[in-house]
């Protein structure tokens, strides 16, 4: 069984993809794979998908889009098509820092109206997820995910870049999603990334955030930037928890 994203049917080209920015995700880590961990109810769950009120979903790198519509659809129960969707409140924003990735997401993406995507670094832009929130009249996103997103940052930017991913996604969030990479999976991207002689992740030395990855991450949610954790959704077939944080009522 593949246990991280040092699954071998990803490393066709793992050098071609040092954000972990996989062209063929999707047909290694189907969507179902998380999707059978996550309750269908859990828009009504934690309160939202009522009344009139927008309800606004963040997807973080969101790679080529799949999961981003898989989700919207196994949460949003009421049936939604092209026409029906005006009704709809529920929106979801998907983004990713693959261009290419965003425009198959784009062109294959069958809720428009809905769903979208755009690209977008999160570790350089924070403009556009503010005037997002403005258009659609709200302070936050109600739900965001952040799905096998954490190592990448993490190995690209140091841990400064994970904090700050996790605080800024904390801060424009009242849910968040979380799936962070297991340790083993940052050694394996390494060891691929060196035997093919890049010397991208020279940073993974230096890292002093290691270990039990999800343990820091929820440290830092809760320690530093008003969140808790709420539920934790086990584990999917690669080994990871689904956890989800809320922030906290004060
Ligand atoms: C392993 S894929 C996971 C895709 C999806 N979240 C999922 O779990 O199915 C990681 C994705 O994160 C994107 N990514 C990495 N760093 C990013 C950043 N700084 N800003 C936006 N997207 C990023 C990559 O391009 C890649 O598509």
């Amino acid at each position: 069984m593949a246990t991280c994203s040092g699954s071998v049917d990803e490393l066709n080209e793992p050098g071609a993809a040092p954000h972990g920015n996989f062209i063929n995700y999707y047909t290694f880590n189907p969507p179902e794979n998380r999707l059978s961990l996550i309750p269908a109810s859990l828009l009504q769950d934690l309160g939202y998908n009522r009344g009139e009120e927008n309800t606004l979903m963040l997807d973080v790198g969101c790679n080529s889009g799949d999961l981003s519509v898989a989700f919207y659809k196994h949460v949003v129960q009421e049936p939604v098509s092209e026409d029906e969707s005006e009704k709809s409140r529920v929106h979801l924003l998907g983004f990713d820092l693959d261009e290419a990735l965003i425009q198959r997401a784009q062109q294959t993406n069958p809720l428009p109206r809905s769903i979208s995507f755009i690209p977008l670094d999160i570790t350089t832009d924070t403009e556009q997820l503010q005037r997002y929130l403005e258009q659609h009249g709200c302070s936050h996103f109600h739900l965001s995910l952040c799905l096998a997103v954490t190592m990448w940052v993490h190995l690209n930017h140091g841990d400064s870049g994970l904090l700050q991913l996790l605080s800024h996604l904390a801060s424009i969030s009242q849910h968040l999603l979380l799936e962070a990479q297991p340790w083993k999976c940052y050694r394996s991207a390494a060891r691929r990334l060196r035997k093919l002689g890049r010397s991208d992740f020279d940073v993974f030395k230096t890292l002093k955030i290691r270990g039990d990855m999800a343990a820091h991450a929820r440290e830092h949610l809760e320690r530093d930037c008003g969140m808790e954790l709420i539920q934790s959704y086990g584990s999917t077939v690669w080994d990871r928890k689904l956890l989800l944080f809320r922030r906290r009522l004060v």
